[in-house]
């Protein structure tokens, strides 16, 4: 089972499920940057291509097993997951049937609110994940990732108790649905240019006959949506996962739901955060926005507010509220790719000296997917 990148026996093996996809890719090109294929022993899985050769940056790993295999994943004290909440839903109830007692990481919301699973988001609840490795909690899951960069930004506020409810309202990009969708996007993009280049090469051409063939374009059947059902490029969707079937989305119910998980104000009598608002796509490639109305437990100054976010942890950075910061350090272009979670447009709202406005980006697959799995093996590991 071992021989991958390493041999020694002195560092576990990891068995790694889902690392071409969307959060996988960039899981493992952050456990790279990171030096940590150092510190285990990965064992590469596929869905589609068992046999098939290791990724090239894992030099001399054994061919991809066959993620189907629970025999083989039985094997490993370590499972890492970002596959997706259908694989979970196959796999891991007949690896815990069959007796398996590893450590089960995932990137799926499949097991989030499970009771014995914890909600892995370290900067924010390292303690909740030390007491649970202690008790022998096994299952360790990535939040959702608006919700785990809003916390990421905003950690400050939340966990000082100083946020009486929240509303937030989000702006999410294509990447949240994974590789397809980004694909689809940019091809979107391309057919839509596409269809009005030569009007657009010619400056006296009339900009309603371009407008036209742009939306001709985006009406038109033969340009491929299958992945978001709708076009996307030049539009927003304004429903992002299964419907609820009470008005709500459950991209949006995630929000109140998993804050409050992560924060532990679940289990406590009357400590629950009502947090909810609208979960919309936008045509980004990669990095989530959020509008956020908070209601505060008390009237703090702006600057007190900044202090206390800037003091949660060295990712959460403050954006003075001017348009010229806002429009270089707050958008998706400025945090893609990056481990920063700038937060902006802080300011009291005419409600009343308690309410504020916040508006935060990140890069959903960094904060938002891959880096609290790492962080988490380097956890369950030693390592951090
Ligand atoms: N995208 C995001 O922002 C976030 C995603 N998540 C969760 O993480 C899980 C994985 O999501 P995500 O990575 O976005 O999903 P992807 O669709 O990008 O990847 C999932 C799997 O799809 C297979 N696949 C099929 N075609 C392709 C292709 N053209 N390129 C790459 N992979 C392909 C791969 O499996 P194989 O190699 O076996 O064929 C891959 O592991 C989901 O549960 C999601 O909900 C959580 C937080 C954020
Ligand atoms: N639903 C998110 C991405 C995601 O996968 O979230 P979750 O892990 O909660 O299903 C989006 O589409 O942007």
């Amino acid at each position: 089972m071992t021989s991958a990148a390493h041999t020694s026996a002195s560092v576990p093996s990891v068995g790694l499920v889902g690392w071409r996809g969307m959060v996988g890719s960039v899981l493992m090109q952050r456990m790279q940057d990171e030096g940590d294929f150092q510190l285990i022993d990965p064992v590469f899985f596929s869905t589609s291509n068992a046999g098939g050769a290791a990724p090239s940056f894992a030099e001399g790993a054994a061919p991809l097993q066959d993620a189907y295999d629970v025999e083989t994943l039985t094997k490993l004290p370590i499972i890492i997951t970002a596959q997706g909440g259908d694989y979970t839903a196959e796999v891991y109830p007949k690896l815990r049937d069959g007796g398996w007692d590893g450590l089960w990481i995932d990137a799926s919301s499949k097991l989030r609110m499970e009771k014995d699973s914890i909600i892995v988001l370290d900067p924010v609840n390292r303690d909740v994940i030390d007491a649970g490795l202690a008790r022998g909690v096994r299952d360790f899951i990535g939040g959702n990732c608006t919700v785990s960069c809003m916390l990421m930004g905003l950690g400050g506020l939340f966990k000082n108790g100083l946020v009486e409810w929240g509303t937030s309202m989000t702006y999410q990009a294509a990447s949240g649905g994974g590789a397809r969708h980004m694909r689809e996007l940019l091809n979107q993009f391309g057919s839509i240019h596409g269809a009005v280049a030569d009007n657009l090469a010619d400056p006296a051409s009339a900009i309603l006959e371009i407008d036209r063939g742009v939306l001709a374009q985006q009406k038109n059947p033969e340009m491929d949506a299958s992945q978001f059902g709708v076009p996307l490029a030049g539009s927003v969707i304004p429903w992002i996962d299964a419907d609820l079937g009470n008005g709500q989305s459950k991209e949006e119910w995630k929000a109140g739901a998993e804050t409050n998980k992560i924060l532990g104000t679940d289990i406590t009598d009357g400590a629950r955060i009502p947090f909810d608002g609208l979960c919309v796509r936008i045509g980004a490639m990669r990095s989530h926005s959020q509008a956020l109305t908070l209601k505060l437990t008390q009237d703090l100054s702006i600057s007190e507010i900044e202090t206390l976010i800037l003091q949660d942890n060295p990712w959460a950075k403050v954006v003075p509220n001017t348009k010229e910061a806002s429009m270089a350090q707050l958008t998706p272009v400025a945090a893609s790719g990056t481990l920063d979670i700038p937060v902006g447009r802080i300011r009291k709202l005419e409600m009343g000296p308690e309410y504020i406005s916040a508006f935060t980006v990140g890069d959903q697959l960094l904060w938002g997917a891959a880096e609290p799995l790492r962080r988490m093996l380097l956890i369950a590991t030693g390592n951090l």
